[in-house]
């Protein structure tokens, strides 16, 4: 259904092909997951079977792309739209209409299909995304996650029979990424529609793919095979393949479900093992972990955050190092955006006015609050339009404690990171970062306290090319010149100087992004979902920076659905659902209990209570 040939992806200006040699086919009714580290060519690829490559993004396509026998060359994307259904890594770039309604409508209108058959797919789609509740909301107003569900369900309606999609979870929580994916499997088992889709997160998806194609690196050509045939060389793995592969289990594991079965042996030598002293910045000692099994009601005690801080080793991933570079068709993307902000939309002031550092350098921190906090959230509620966002919240951060904020989409974690930020103001309650009220507090003084990465990195780069915006970063924050430069090459490597930030790959933006903000080391370091689009390997190297700036002091708070990144990072977590907290505590103490959020690790080697691969790797020495 889906053919390439031979085919190479030059852009312009570029002195190598971004992909090469590039042959594989996509059978009808299979669905096949693209994989690689960050910046490799999956969207290229991607945007191959669309036709966004070349005809939106320019450069030079060689070879051939068929899709349903028609070559994406000489047809242009609109040709091909009544065959194949795209979704891309920016879900705003995504929409045509206002409404979640008209969205799902939208291309089924394009096509002329009669009206009842359009009401008829939208209410299905609706409900099988789950989406009934919010079918009247503007666009605008979704969360990140609510967003990516109509965009998956805006492809569903027109039921095409190629479905290209670019991590098509990122922006789920774990349920919703399981409901989404089971409704892929069954279009693919019951429709016979064919998937081809990148993801990073292979723990999600490799149980629902036929075959993997591997971009193992720039310019490298594919491998193609099974999941177990290419788990067995690939450079990016989930936490089960990386944990078989330590423990020396064949054949090796690719779910949960698989590795259980070797965990027994595994168990046994781990109770084997000395206690461990605190080194991953987060662990209880080993015999205790392994002491769990034998009282399974126990929890690992929580280390405080001085003592993470004092065993503050940097233990990080698991995964290899696979290389990177990269950029996107982002032009086509940028070109069809019309929403405005999401946070302007409820009538705040942009995001970007507030965290870009177009201040001459930020003097001297000031000293932190007489509290030993260093952020305060007191009974903060946060009303809009459609219902309270938050409700009676109360937060404290100490300096030095990373807390991972979780829970499903719309729960409120965007709207208390942007409270912390100051982009959005209490309803009631209050909000106190090192003393000051940050809705209050003029951009170029809250800087010198709170840093935010918000959901679409994009928010924050302005400049031309990724130099540009580094100079900037630099000057903006007083930093020694290259410094950002440096932690972009640390997250990333291979991120060209010269190229525009709209070109960039997905992972290299949110690289550049958390680049630009912690080059500025604010106390408060706010991160929404910062792993999308990041390969494990480049996901380590930022859960290794991180460490190292809590280990200074700095406090960091994270929203993410990436449940390995908190276990591998948070010393705390704390549960939204429905606007309210309904858990705080020690990472290991949340998670463990949680089916939804429990690392693949956690699960494998229960009852025993482990979290993450470094944490095995250590024990075993
Ligand atoms: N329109 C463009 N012009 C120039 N370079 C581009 C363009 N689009 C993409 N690139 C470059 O091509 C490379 C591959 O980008 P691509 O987005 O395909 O990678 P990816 O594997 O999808 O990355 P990620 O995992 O981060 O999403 C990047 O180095 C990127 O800078
Ligand atoms: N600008 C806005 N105007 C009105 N309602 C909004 C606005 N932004 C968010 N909301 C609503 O507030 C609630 C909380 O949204 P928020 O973005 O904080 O959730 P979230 O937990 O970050 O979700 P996700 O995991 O999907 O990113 C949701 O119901 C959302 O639809």
């Amino acid at each position: 259904m889906i053919r390439f040939e031979d085919v190479s992806v030059t852009y312009d200006g570029a002195d190598r092909p971004t992909v090469a040699g590039v042959d594989f086919e996509v059978p009808e009714g299979e669905l096949v997951l693209l994989a690689g580290p960050s910046g490799v060519g999956k969207s290229t690829v991607l945007g191959a079977v669309s036709g966004l490559v070349p005809h939106f993004t320019g450069g030079t396509l060689r070879g051939r792309v068929t899709v349903a026998g028609r070559d994406t060359r000489t047809h242009q994307p609109r040709e091909l739209a009544d065959v194949v259904g795209t979704v891309g890594q920016d879900p705003l770039a995504h929409f045509v209409t206002d409404t979640v309604e008209d969205e799902l409508a939208y291309g089924m209108e394009s096509l002329g299909l009669a009206p009842e058959v359009m009401r008829r797919r939208v209410e299905e789609t609706l409900d099988l995304l789950g989406l009934a509740g919010l079918r009247n909301r503007p666009i605008a107003t979704l969360s990140g996650g609510q967003r990516q569900r109509v965009a998956i369900g805006s492809v569903l309606t027109p039921h095409p029979r190629v479905l290209v999609l670019d991590e098509p979870t990122s922006a789920l929580d774990p349920a919703a990424a399981e409901e989404v994916l089971a409704v892929l499997q069954r279009l693919v088992h019951d429709l016979g529609t064919t998937i081809l889709l990148a993801e990073h997160r292979l723990e999600r998806v490799i149980h629902y793919a036929d075959r993997i194609v591997l971009l193992p690196a720039p310019g490298a050509a594919p491998v193609t095979g099974t999941p177990p045939e290419v788990m067995a060389v690939s450079p990016v793995h989930p936490p089960v393949v990386a944990l078989g592969r330590l423990a020396g289990w064949s054949p090796l594991p690719l779910t949960v479900r698989d590795a259980r079965r070797h965990a027994p042996e595994l168990r046994a030598r781990l109770r084997a093992t000395p206690t461990l002293t605190a080194t991953s910045g987060r662990a209880a000692g080993g015999a205790d972990r392994a002491a769990a099994e034998a009282a399974p009601t126990r929890q690992p005690s929580p280390l405080t955050a001085a003592d993470s801080r004092a065993g503050g080793a940097v233990r990080v991933g698991d995964g290899g190092d696979p290389r990177s570079s990269g950029a996107e068709g982002r032009g086509v993307a940028a070109g069809r955006r019309r929403q405005a902000s999401p946070v302007s939309a409820g009538g705040n002031p942009p995001r970007r006015s507030l965290f870009r550092r177009r201040t001459p350098s930020a003097g001297p921190v000031p000293p932190p609050a007489s509290s030993s906090d260093l952020a305060e959230v007191r009974s903060l509620s946060v009303r809009r339009e459609h219902g309270d966002a938050l409700r009676q919240v109360h937060l404290t951060v100490p300096p030095g404690e990373t807390v991972a904020l979780m829970g499903r989409n719309g729960a409120g974690k965007s709207t208390l990171l942007n409270s912390l930020a100051g982009v959005v103001a209490p309803s009631a309650g209050t909000v106190s970062v090192r003393g000051v009220v940050p809705h209050r507090t003029p951009p170029r003084d809250l800087v010198r306290h709170v840093g935010l990465v918000p959901q679409d990195p994009r928010d924050l780069l302005y400049a031309d090319t990724v130099a540009a915006e580094c100079t900037a970063a630099d000057h903006d924050a007083g930093a020694t010149p290259g410094t950002c430069r440096a932690l972009v090459s640390e997250l990333l490597p291979d991120v060209a100087d010269a190229t525009h930030p709209r070109d960039l790959s997905e992972g290299q933006c949110l690289a550049l992004a958390l680049a630009v903000v912690l080059t500025a080391r604010p106390p408060l370091i706010l991160l929404d979902e910062p792993t999308r689009g990041l390969d494990y390997a480049a996901k380590a190297r930022l859960v290794a920076v991180l460490r190292g700036l809590a280990a200074k002091g700095h406090a960091i708070v994270l929203a993410t659905h990436d449940v390995e990144l908190a276990a591998e990072l948070a010393h705390r977590v704390v549960l939204l659902a429905e606007g309210e907290v309904i858990a705080d505590g020690p990472t290991a103490e949340i998670v463990v209990s949680s089916p939804s959020f429990a690392p693949q690790v956690t699960k494998v080697l229960a009852p025993q209570q482990w979290l993450t691969v470094s944490e095995i790797r250590e024990a075993l020495g």
